[in-house]
């Protein structure tokens, strides 16, 4: 019986093997994840909760490095609409990642040295694979429900699709069931700067990672977790104090600064390559296209109900693309709740304080419980 009130970040070495999208067989799984409250001794309380492209597994409990609070603690802990005092919380940082999963910084066994781009290419479903052999592991069957934001949104509707009698419930937040073209578009802007960078060296970078480059993804990727109307409030055309010499290419606007101040603080928690793996697995993402070209073929197979939450001002993932699921989910017969939720802050409102979104995720998880 596991029986953790609080988080602990473990780590399990699977044998898999796991058979991947693209044809590859992975063995060992390497998995790190977290869970908090305790397995019901029927089973019946498990949630999973999945993490976006840059996320890990330290949900609820502060970071060990950072001390920061877990990423998602304003949904997730005690008292909250996703709680360890009723349910076994479960989260897994994802195949492809950096925080302690398999991914490309893993070492290769038969080299001795990290995968690095000798890593299998990945796609969401695998990383949802992955996830259901921790849960094997971990003895849960069937979920009460997934939840995730973003790209965990997306593993959140890859889960009923993949594992249709695993799930009951299915929380999908700010996401999306395809990358369109201006999505790949921004990764694949993303990417360049990354393998750009004379110190990427094909991804055998070792210690001396592409820093430059991976800080330069990332500044253009905040962007679009952002809305205009938010970096307004925030910055406007502010401008730092200036010295005496003025004009000049030093950053100059404060927006500049912080966004400067975001691609270096990535650069210290997170690898390049698990960047282009991850990002290349959400473009590879279209449910439909994996269920015959019709999304609604997705949902046939599951008696999972389901929860859609979009922000007003998300340009990344904006609210057609939620409206596009739930029409797909009508169409399959499936119950599904939905709304469109009003912030400034665009994309990653779905990370800050967000009472509406709390409130809603309550009630359903409360109904189908
Ligand atoms: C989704 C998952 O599964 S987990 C992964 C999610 N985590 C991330 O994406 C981390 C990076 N993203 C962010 O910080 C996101 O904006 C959020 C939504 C998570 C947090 O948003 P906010 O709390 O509003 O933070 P904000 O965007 O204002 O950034 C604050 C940081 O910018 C810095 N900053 C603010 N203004 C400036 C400026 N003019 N110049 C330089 N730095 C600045 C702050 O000092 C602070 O630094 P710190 O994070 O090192 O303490
Ligand atoms: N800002 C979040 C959401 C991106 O989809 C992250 O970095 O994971």
């Amino acid at each position: 019986m596991i029986d953790e009130r609080f988080g602990l970040s473990r780590h399990v070495t699977l044998p898999g093997p796991l058979r991947l999208d693209g044809g590859a067989l992975l063995a060992p799984v390497e998995i790190a994840y977290e869970t908090y409250g305790t397995l019901a001794p029927d089973g019946g309380n498990a949630v999973l909760v999945c993490h976006a492209l840059t996320g890990d597994q330290h949900v609820a409990s502060p970071h060990p490095r950072t001390g920061k609070p877990g990423w998602w603690s304003r949904l997730v802990g005690e008292g909250k609409p996703v709680d360890p005092a009723r349910d076994f919380i479960v989260c897994a940082n994802v195949l492809g990642s950096c925080m302690g999963s398999s991914g490309p910084s893993t070492i290769n066994p038969a080299t001795g040295h990290p995968f690095a781009m000798a890593f299998p290419v990945i796609t969401i479903r695998d990383m949802v694979r992955a996830q259901a052999m921790l849960l094997d592991h971990l003895g849960v069957g069937v979920l009460r429900a997934v939840v995730g934001g973003s790209m965990g949104g997306m593993q959140a509707l890859s889960w009923p699709a993949t594992f249709p009698d695993r799930v009951r419930a299915a929380v999908v937040i700010a996401s999306t069931a395809r990358h369109t073209a201006q999505n790949i578009a921004f990764h694949e802007v993303g990417r360049q700067a990354v393998m750009a960078d004379p110190k990427w060296r094909g991804g055998d970078y070792r210690d001396d990672p592409p820093a430059a480059g991976l800080s330069v993804a990332r500044m253009a990727a905040h962007i679009t977790y952002l809305s205009e109307a938010g970096l307004t409030e925030k910055f406007g055309r502010k401008l730092q104090a200036r010295d005496a010499k003025g004009f000049g290419f030093d950053a100059d606007f404060q927006v500049e600064s912080y966004l400067r101040h975001q691609g270096l603080s990535f650069v210290d928690r997170f690898d390049a390559n698990s960047y282009l793996y991850i990002t290349r697995a959400m473009d590879y993402f279209d449910l439909a296209e994996e269920h015959g070209g019709l999304l609604a073929n997705a949902f046939r197979a599951t008696a999972a109900r389901f929860c859609l939450v979009s922000f007003d001002t998300d340009w990344l993932y904006p609210t057609i693309e939620s409206r596009h699921i739930v029409h797909a989910l009508n169409a399959a017969g499936r119950a599904v709740s939905f709304v469109e939720l009003s912030s400034p802050y665009g994309h990653d409102a779905f990370l800050l304080d967000a009472p509406e979104m709390n409130r809603v995720v309550d009630g359903f998880l409360k109904a189908v419980a």
